[in-house]
């Protein structure tokens, strides 16, 4: 079921009309469905069933404190990568207890707070990490929770940009050399061993990736039971793909069961770090038609919303599905490269859209619920957007658009 439709040749976002919307709040605009997230976060939760676990929702694919709050209140972990945004999840109610910290460059204050903070488990992803958290920990005179990120070389078959899993890239300690990192930990004085962890990329639209990881990270677990390391957890990380265009990932229902079929005979807590499965269908951006323009071979569409809105296009060439507001038009259809006003050649939203459209109409950019608004800037010195959250009827302003003062908010000119 789809939460963004069109009645009455209008676009819908649950039972709000998009144009209404934008007419309180303006464009551009992010417009996100509560039914959606909801949904989305159950079916990974049920998926896993009664086996110990816990859905850890990567904050930094949308970090709106309504989201994490819907989140919080729905039971949800968290999966963090900095004290901002640890600090984001305690301002909207959410448990550190529940929470899991990744990231290859955590700071000592930053990895000091989380432990003040009551932290779940700290994913260790370097050797000198884990001589740094020893140190922290000590001092803090806490023993910090831990697990370790291992990184066991899989080919997760997506963008390079978002592959984590293979040895060239920067994440993780190697699955050869973690039974040794164990061991070094498991003498260490402020170290709790906990768990292990392996995320081995994004976007991924298959399921094998995911369980030929988890078979390797197995072996693992078997061989430091053997030295007498026993983990209560094991974080299969996120990354499961969702439908941009035509892809075909599996559902998030069916990517939990066969992951949970590999452990159901375990004692192993299993932790889901799901960020992009839960929040991209879960949102648009809504942007206007500035102006059309044609020259000797293009078309363009030039919008109110540009890469400091949505940069996954202009980073990674990503496709996002590009529709009407409202389907009630006199416009003849053309072919349009979708442009933002930025002054860059990369800005642009989407190329070679057909589409029947004059100035002034809007425009819905679809799954960009997750890596959109956290990804935006100022650049440009273009404040960002509004977003809102739809709940049946009722919209939300979840966040304000930004004032032209923000914009240069804590700067100073010299005396
Ligand atoms: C450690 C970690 N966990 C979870 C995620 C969430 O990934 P996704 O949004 O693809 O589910 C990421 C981002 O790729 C990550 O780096
Ligand atoms: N930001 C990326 C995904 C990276 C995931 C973070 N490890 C995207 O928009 O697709």
């Amino acid at each position: 079921m789809d939460f963004f439709n069109y009645q009455a040749q209008q676009l819908h976002a649950e039972d709000c009309a998009v144009s209404a919307l934008v007419k309180q709040h303006g464009t551009p605009l992010y417009i996100y469905s509560k039914a959606t997230i909801e949904r989305h976060w159950h079916a990974f939760n049920n998926a896993a069933g009664s086996h110990p676990h816990l859905v850890c929702y990567a904050v930094k694919a949308n970090s709106n404190l309504a989201v994490l709050s819907l989140m919080a209140k729905m039971g949800s972990g968290f999966d963090i990568v900095s004290q901002g945004e640890l600090a984001r999840v305690i301002a909207a109610g959410g448990d550190p207890g529940k929470t899991v910290f990744s990231g290859v460059g955590k700071k000592s204050s930053e990895i000091a707070y989380a432990l003040k903070h009551g932290i779940h488990c700290i994913n260790i992803e370097s050797v000198a990490e884990l001589d740094r958290i020893q140190t922290v920990a000590s001092e803090l005179d806490i023993k910090a929770p831990v697990s370790f990120r291992v990184n066991p070389d899989v080919d997760a078959g997506t963008h390079p940009y978002i592959s984590t899993g293979l040895s060239e890239n920067k994440f993780g300690v190697s699955i050869d050399d973690a039974e040794a990192i164990y061991l070094q930990a498991s003498k260490m004085s402020h170290i709790n061993i906990q768990g292990v962890d392996c995320h081995i990329g994004s976007q991924l639209t298959e399921i094998e990736p995911f369980i030929d990881a988890l078979e390797r990270v197995l072996l693992l677990v078997d061989k430091l039971a053997e030295q007498g390391i026993q983990l209560s957890h094991i974080d299969v990380g996120g990354g499961l793909g969702v439908r941009y265009k035509d892809e075909q990932p599996p559902e998030p229902a069916d990517y939990a069961k066969a992951i949970m079929e590999k452990l159901a005979d375990r004692e192993l807590t299993v932790i889901f770090e799901p960020g992009r499965a839960i929040m991209a269908n879960a949102g648009i951006l809504v942007t206007e038609v500035e102006f059309l323009k044609t020259n000797e071979s293009k078309n363009f569409a030039i919008v109110d919303a540009a890469m400091n809105d949505m940069l996954r296009p202009a980073l990674y060439q990503a496709w996002q599905e590009i529709i009407p507001v409202d389907l009630n038009t006199s416009a003849q259809e053309s072919v349009y490269d979708i442009v933002g006003p930025v002054c860059e050649t990369g800005d642009f939203l989407g190329k070679d859209r057909t589409l029947a459209i004059n100035a002034g109409d809007l425009l819905a950019v679809r799954s960009a619920g997750a890596y959109g608004f956290t990804m935006s800037s100022n650049y440009n010195s273009r404040p960002r957007a509004a977003e809102v959250m739809v709940d049946g009827e009722q919209a939300h302003i979840v966040r304000e658009r930004e004032t032209q003062e923000q914009l240069w908010q804590g700067e100073k000119v010299l005396p």
